[in-house]
């Protein structure tokens, strides 16, 4: 049986904690019943000895796994990731969503994708990664009584996703405790004014309001602070064309759309001025996880 889960980009500038799509970078994991219980990576993290010995897939896994089945078996799990941890580009959603997505499957109990995000929720209390990571496209979502409450749009093709991985990680949980206790109302009426704007614009398909709809004042000048580099990084993209160039999830990654015809230039200008980082350009992902026998 093999998974696979979509990276992420979280956010999207003013939608803290409720917008997010799915990009066309990939977590996989091919998993055989076995005599044994055994571990291959390649990708990322494969020379992080903790995803061998403690690895939060194989945890989540295991607990869902002895629920359904009330009972312990092995498995070989070769996993191929491309998602880079701690990056800003929701690896920790695509290992929850896939692990949780895997012990249904190799049970062969059917779940539904509503049920497998309220599931995930359990482990990573924003929907915004999740979402996205479940559903494929742009998702809008919000929780209620432990709940996620989303809508989708798929994304067309013609746009692409630019993104600038710093050689830095920036753990999730520290970035949140980077941000204010408290915000002013003129703050709050910004980021719910302009993260409305950029749903309508995602929405209605109108993508030169993206880059006015972006803006967001709540979150991410307070996390780019701790990598300055990533101003000069939003800068590059928007002056070469990008419709909107945002933080992707808690950071380190810089997320950019545009159209496919501006994604060469948009690429090779980040190349060359940021040569330590990495720059991919992919489309975006409209399937979210997906199982295959
Ligand atoms: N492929 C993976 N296999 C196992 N655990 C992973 C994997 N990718 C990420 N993780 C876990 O998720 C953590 C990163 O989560 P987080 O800081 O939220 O970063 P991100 O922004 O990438 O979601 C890692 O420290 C690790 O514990
Ligand atoms: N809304 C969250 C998103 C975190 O995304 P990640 O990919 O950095 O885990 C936040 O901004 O904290």
């Amino acid at each position: 049986m093999r998974i696979s889960v979509p990276a992420t980009s979280a956010n999207l500038g003013p939608g803290f904690d409720s917008l997010g799509l799915a990009i066309s970078l990939y977590n996989q994991v091919v998993i055989r019943p076995s005599k044994f219980h055994s571990v291959s990576l390649r990708g990322e993290g494969s020379n992080n000895p903790m995803l061998k010995d403690n690895n939060m897939f194989i945890a989540i896994f295991n607990d869902f796994y002895f629920n359904l089945a009330k009972k312990k078996r092995n498995f070989r799990f070769e996993f191929t990731n491309e998602v880079p941890l701690s990056r800003g580009l929701g690896s920790s959603s695509a290992v929850i969503v896939s692990a949780i997505a895997s012990a249904y499957a190799i049970e062969g109990v059917k779940l539904e994708k509503e049920k497998l995000l309220n599931l995930a929720l359990a482990y990573e209390n924003h929907p915004d990664n999740i979402t996205p990571a479940v559903m494929g496209g742009f998702n809008v979502a919000s929780v209620q009584d432990n709940e996620v409450k989303s809508i989708r749009k798929e994304l067309p093709r013609f746009l692409k996703a630019v993104v600038v991985i710093p050689n830095r990680p920036i753990s999730t949980q520290l970035a949140r405790k980077a941000l204010p206790f408290k915000y002013s109302k003129e703050d709050t009426i910004f980021n719910i004014a302009h993260s409305s704007l950029l749903t309508a614009a995602f929405m209605t398909e109108n993508w030169e309001m993206l880059k006015t709809a972006s803006k967001d004042i709540v979150h991410q000048k307070y996390r780019m602070k701790q990598m300055p580099e990533l101003f000069d990084v939003q800068k590059t993209a928007l002056n070469n064309g990008a419709l909107m160039s945002t933080l992707s999830g808690s950071g380190s990654t810089l997320f950019s759309l545009c159209y496919k015809e501006d994604s060469q230039r948009i690429e090779s200008s980040l190349k060359k001025r940021f040569p330590h980082f990495r720059v991919l350009t992919r489309n975006f992902d409209n399937s979210g996880v997906r199982i295959e026998d």
